[in-house]
């Protein structure tokens, strides 16, 4: 490759000899100076005795964790670099780039077992670990908090049916509604993971290592780094109404959870009720707000039951093209049939993220998904109420799946019969 060419806009001086001449160091072994000068004690309560995630790739002995930061882009990045685009020693300018809102601390981020998949600390380290930075470790943030204003044409169509009125403050009357976003990077703190699935966190990290195809070589050499920054996305909160009264035991919630279903999500397609229900959340949150609490919509980066997309369109032509047409019946079987399970979401870490906002408590729990209800409350938090999909939101090719999640064990009063999962109800292919 031609070392000298360069494209894009960017001004930061190349490195590119010393891209083409820095010597490989392996980080596969223990020696490493960060890992014991700035330990980390998860589930200390303040943030100087937890110690900061470090998870630089500067200087490989300066790192305290397995993995990089925004490690799903890490792939983007190490093209970036090799294009000669990026300066691999860049340092981020985070001038400014404080949380709008502050978040916590909580009680729940003292406990090391209730949040083990996300560094509560990891919006504040401007401000916790102002130390650390200033002795010139490498100290990034994980979770950024900032606020905007988001507009849905569901919420549109609510205000005009009666439903939402506009009160010039959580909802104005052209459909926006004001948010608090929240974007969270995974950060997964081993010994924690392994317990919640009841496993020994040497399997856990033998499993991880191998199913990456041996991509993380720490997991098995390093047993004396616990945390670990996997290469999967992770998730965006959206907040309605005032943040900084999270925590209080009066300040009413609402909350979907929500996994990510780009067909439906943003192109409207109508084989699940995903967007529909992800929308009347978004009205639920409203309704709290504007009654003066707090609603949470969680948007979680976990495709087609976290199965991934391509999985998801193969079982689509399953079912449309299985003898009998599309229905119930088989709806999870030809799921299995392709990826060996029907699900990989693994809602036990999903709560963590409620712990980190604080919640002890949801009054308005809008998912009928027992796999939520179920880890939600083991976790301790208590749900008040229930909030199913209004049937008038459910798309027409989208009853195959809704008979299936119901006879599955769905919250739900009408379980259908056995005849009903029997009878094709979703579109051939060609319709
Ligand atoms: N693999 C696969 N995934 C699907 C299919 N239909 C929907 N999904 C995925 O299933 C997930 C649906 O998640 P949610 O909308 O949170 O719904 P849920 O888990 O059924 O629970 P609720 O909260 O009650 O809606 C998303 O990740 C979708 O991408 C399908 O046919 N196959
Ligand atoms: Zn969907």
């Amino acid at each position: 490759m031609k070392t000298t060419s360069r494209t894009g806009s960017s001004n930061i001086p190349l490195a590119n000899d010393r891209r083409n001449t820095r010597a490989i160091v392996l980080t596969s072994h223990p020696g490493n100076d960060a890992a014991r000068l700035l330990p980390i004690a998860w589930g200390a309560g303040a943030a100087q005795a937890r110690g900061p995630v470090v998870g630089t790739l500067h200087n490989p002995g300066g790192r305290n964790a397995i993995g990089t930061h925004a490690g799903a882009y890490s792939l983007y990045r190490a093209l970036a670099v090799a294009a000669g685009q990026l300066n691999a020693e860049h340092r981020p300018d985070l001038t400014n780039t404080a949380p709008a809102v502050p978040i916590g601390p909580f009680p729940q981020w003292s406990d090391p077992d209730r949040i083990v998949s996300m560094d509560p600390w990891g919006h504040m380290t401007g401000q916790a670990f102002g130390a650390q930075l200033a002795q010139g470790w490498d100290i990034r943030p994980t979770i950024a908090v900032t606020k905007a204003h988001i507009n849905m044409p569901e919420i549109l169509a609510a205000i005009r049916a009666g439903r939402l009125q506009p009160d010039g403050d959580v909802l104005s009357a052209n459909g926006d509604a004001r948010v608090t976003k929240v974007a969270i990077e995974p950060v997964w703190w081993l010994p924690g993971v392994a317990r919640r699935f009841g496993i020994s966190t040497t399997d856990l990290r033998r499993g991880l290592f191998e199913q990456t195809g041996g991509m993380f070589p720490e997991l098995v050499t390093r047993p004396d780094l616990d945390v670990f920054l996997p290469p999967i996305g992770g998730m965006t909160v959206y907040l309605f109404g005032d943040p900084t009264t999270l925590g209080r035991p009066e300040t009413k919630i609402a909350c979907r959870v929500h996994d990510e279903c780009n067909g439906s999500d943003v192109f409207g397609s109508d084989i699940c009720t995903c967007r529909p229900y992800l929308a009347h959340g978004v009205e639920v949150c409203i309704e709290t707000a504007q009654a003066g609490g707090v609603g949470v919509i969680v948007y979680n980066r976990k495709e087609g039951r976290a199965l991934g997309e391509v999985t998801k369109f193969l079982v689509y032509n399953a079912r449309k093209r299985q003898e009998g047409g599309d229905r119930a019946e088989s709806y999870f079987l030809r799921t299995e049939c392709v990826a060996g399970v029907n699900d990989m979401r693994f809602q036990e870490l999903m709560p963590d993220v409620l712990h980190w906002l604080g919640i002890a408590r949801i009054d308005r729990l809008v998912s009928m998904s027992n796999m939520k209800y179920a880890p939600i409350v083991a976790s301790g938090i208590d749900v008040v109420e229930r909030v199913p999909i209004p049937d008038a939101l459910i798309p027409a090719d989208a009853s195959v799946e809704m008979d299936a999640k119901k006879a599955a064990g769905y919250f739900t009063d009408s379980v259908p019969e056995a005849d009903e999962l029997k009878r094709a109800k979703g579109r051939g292919l060609e319709e």
